[in-house]
């Protein structure tokens, strides 16, 4: 009997199913399916992802322990290897998101994709904040939102690694871009509190920024879901319920730090 090998995705197996036992029966040929992703690093297991996150909980539980016992105070003059530290960090970072955005929107046009309505077919081949004992920062929402995403990209690049997924990763890349370039900007002028409230006044726009980009998610996982395309429905409906949970954690945190707060922005 001849062996075809193909790459697949959840939705593929389910998809051609039927094709591949046609194919065997009628023409004698065995498709052996491989994960279109089999082989990557972090991708075939999650264990090591599962114990990233989990080693970035313990540390920032740690990290939480030492300032509390310790009764250390946020710095009023940060060290010299920290600010650099602060700076190269979020320049990484700035970088990465830049180049990941750019490099999958580059894809998506490469393989003719719209902006939604893509099916994935296989042939598509801080700890700075603990360091800085800001546990202003460390918010419930910030915890949470680090230590689920990673597991829920894992499952993705596991599952369904094309398709629709491309909007939501170069939309968040794109955010990303600019949520670095502000903390660069904050970090640089930490000093300079006039000139930091002249050149981040745009922090209210980059956190509306932000929903709106969690809003459009919401939108794209319930019109996958309603037109029953051909996606892992746990991972949408996980798309669609980690978005109303995250919508829910920044209205709160827009509430607090720019309506509620007679201060309003905090960098002013
Ligand atoms: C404007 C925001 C981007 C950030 O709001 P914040 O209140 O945290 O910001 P801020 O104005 O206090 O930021 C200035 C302070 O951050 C410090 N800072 C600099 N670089 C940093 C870094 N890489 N991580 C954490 N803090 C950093 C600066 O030195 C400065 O400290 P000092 O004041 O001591 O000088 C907001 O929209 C936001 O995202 N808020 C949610 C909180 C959060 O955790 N966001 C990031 C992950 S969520 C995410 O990523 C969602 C997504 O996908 O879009």
């Amino acid at each position: 009997m001849e062996v075809v090998e193909r790459v697949y995705s959840g939705v593929d197996v389910a998809v051609q199913h039927g094709l591949y036992e046609f194919l065997r029966r009628d023409f004698g040929v065995e498709v052996v399916s491989t994960p279109a992703t089999k082989g990557l690093p972090f991708v075939d297991s999650p264990t090591p992802t599962v114990l990233s996150a989990s080693l970035y909980l313990v540390v920032i539980v740690g990290g939480l322990l030492w300032i509390t016992v310790g009764d250390l105070k946020p710095r009023a003059k940060e060290p010299g290897w920290l600010q650099a530290l602060v700076l190269v960090h979020n320049l990484f970072c700035f970088a990465l998101s830049l180049y990941m955005c750019v490099g999958i929107i580059y894809q998506a046009i490469v393989h003719g994709y719209s902006v939604w309505g893509n099916a994935y077919y296989p042939h598509h081949r801080e700890i700075i904040m603990v360091l800085k004992r800001s546990t202003r920062q460390i918010t419930f929402l910030h915890v949470y939102h680090h230590a689920s995403i990673s597991v829920i990209w894992w499952a993705i690049a596991h599952e369904v690694p094309g398709g629709d997924v491309y909007f939501s990763a170069a939309l968040n890349a794109g955010v990303h871009v600019f949520m670095y370039g502000y903390y660069f900007l904050a970090a640089l002028l930490r000093s300079k509190p006039k000139l930091r409230a002249k050149y981040l006044f745009w922090g209210r726009y980059l956190t509306q920024f932000q929903m709106f980009q969690f809003m459009l998610n919401l939108i794209h996982a319930y019109i996958i879901i309603k037109m029953k395309m051909p996606m892992p429905q746990y991972l949408v409906k996980t798309e669609f319920y980690y978005m109303i949970s995250l919508l829910c954690l920044f209205g709160n945190f827009y509430f607090r730090k720019y309506i509620k707060s007679s201060k309003g922005d905090k960098i002013e």
